[in-house]
């Protein structure tokens, strides 16, 4: 079974997808597990920019999807008391619908753009002088009438977020003056997610269930708690509501969800490394065709996961099964000289 959930991408989600991820997400500092490092210098970056009354210094997020950007984003703005302003690279077509959010802004604000990498170039250029002076030159009319217009803005705080930080151009990336790569979350973070998550929708938890929970969902607060709704389904059907460990085993074997928290994604991208291309090295394009599957959803939401945990190695001439994917897929390497994995 696969589930939209894990291709990742926040617009991919159904509405009540939407609606079920909007109660679950913490809305202060307090409420947000994980990421430590980030969370504790945002909360020093906050607390200074409010005692100099100035608007704090642009944010980029970036990381794999589901880990908790727009979540932090919307905390960023409450702890400033600050309103947001929602709006993400697509959707920016023209500069004139930058120039309208901009000019809407109030002092502090905080002007949200998702997905930063897929501005339109030209806007991107008005964002620019946006950011850096808080004002931006608009151009009336053309031809010979052509002439320029200054318009102030007041001073905000841009925050943008982005699954591909590498697609950023320099002089954008530039302008940001705290740039946070966020991590995949340990088990035991995503254990302390799992149950206050199932705290909030009132069903019953053993810590030993959200512990596997936790431990199958990829690094991933979306995926645990798209896992706990479904383990919760099979809790009120097969159970008597309480989720328990064997609850949950049901469940993400149900779910296709392996011991490893591998999805069947994962395992046929390992498995076509394997057994087509003799382990590797392949060509990215090469396995996404192989796997049917967009290569960059492979790059973005599979394959950082399994270069972390071990399972894929990126080299100059393309991906690498790992001895630990054959390990895990019980497949023993073939036509091997020896020097495989001593590279
Ligand atoms: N640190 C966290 N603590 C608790 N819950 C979290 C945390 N991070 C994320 N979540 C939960 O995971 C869900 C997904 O997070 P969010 O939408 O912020 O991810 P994202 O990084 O913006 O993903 P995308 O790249 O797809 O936009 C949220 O609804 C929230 O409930
Ligand atoms: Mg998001």
């Amino acid at each position: 079974m696969r589930e939209d959930y894990l291709r990742g991408d926040e617009e991919q989600l159904s509405p009540k997808d939407r609606e079920f991820e909007r109660a679950l997400r913490p809305l202060s500092f307090e409420d947000f597990t994980g990421q430590a490092k980030i969370v504790e210098n945002l909360r020093v970056f906050v607390h200074a920019a409010k005692k100099r009354n100035e608007p704090l210094d642009h944010v980029l997020l970036h990381g794999p999807p589901g880990l908790g950007k727009t979540t932090l984003s919307n905390i960023i703005a409450n702890e400033l008391k600050a309103g947001i302003k929602i709006t993400s690279g697509p959707v920016l077509d023209k500069p004139s619908d930058l120039a309208g959010l901009l000019t809407n802004l109030e002092e502090g604000d905080v002007l949200f753009i998702d997905e930063i990498h897929r501005l339109n170039p030209i806007v991107e250029e008005y964002l620019y002088s946006a950011m850096e002076d808080f004002r931006i030159d608009i151009m009336l009319d053309s031809g010979p009438n052509a002439r320029t217009v200054q318009i102030s803005l007041s001073p905000f705080t841009l925050i943008g977020a982005t699954t591909r930080s590498g697609l950023l151009t320099s002089p954008l990336r530039a302008r940001f003056g705290i740039n946070s790569r966020l991590e995949y979350y340990d088990a035991k973070l995503l254990t302390d997610i799992v149950s206050r998550s199932a705290g909030i929708l009132q069903t019953p938890i053993d810590e030993i269930a959200a512990y596997e929970i936790a431990r199958r969902s990829r690094g991933t607060p979306r995926i645990a708690n798209m896992l706990l709704r479904r383990t919760r389904d099979f809790a009120e059907v097969k159970g008597n509501g309480t989720i328990n460990l064997e609850i949950a085993k049901i469940a993400l074997n149900a779910l296709d969800v392996d011991e490893n928290g591998l999805d069947e994604m994962d395992n046929r991208i390992l498995l076509t490394i394997i057994e087509k291309f003799n382990g590797g090295p392949v060509g990215l394009g090469t396995v996404a065709t192989a796997c049917g599957e967009e290569a960059e959803t492979i790059e973005e939401v599979y394959e950082p996961f399994l270069i972390q945990e071990g399972y894929l190695k990126r080299t100059s001439r393309g991906r690498m099964a790992t001895e630990l994917a054959y390990k895990h897929l019980r497949i023993k390497p073939t036509g091997a000289t020896g020097t495989l994995f001593d590279q």
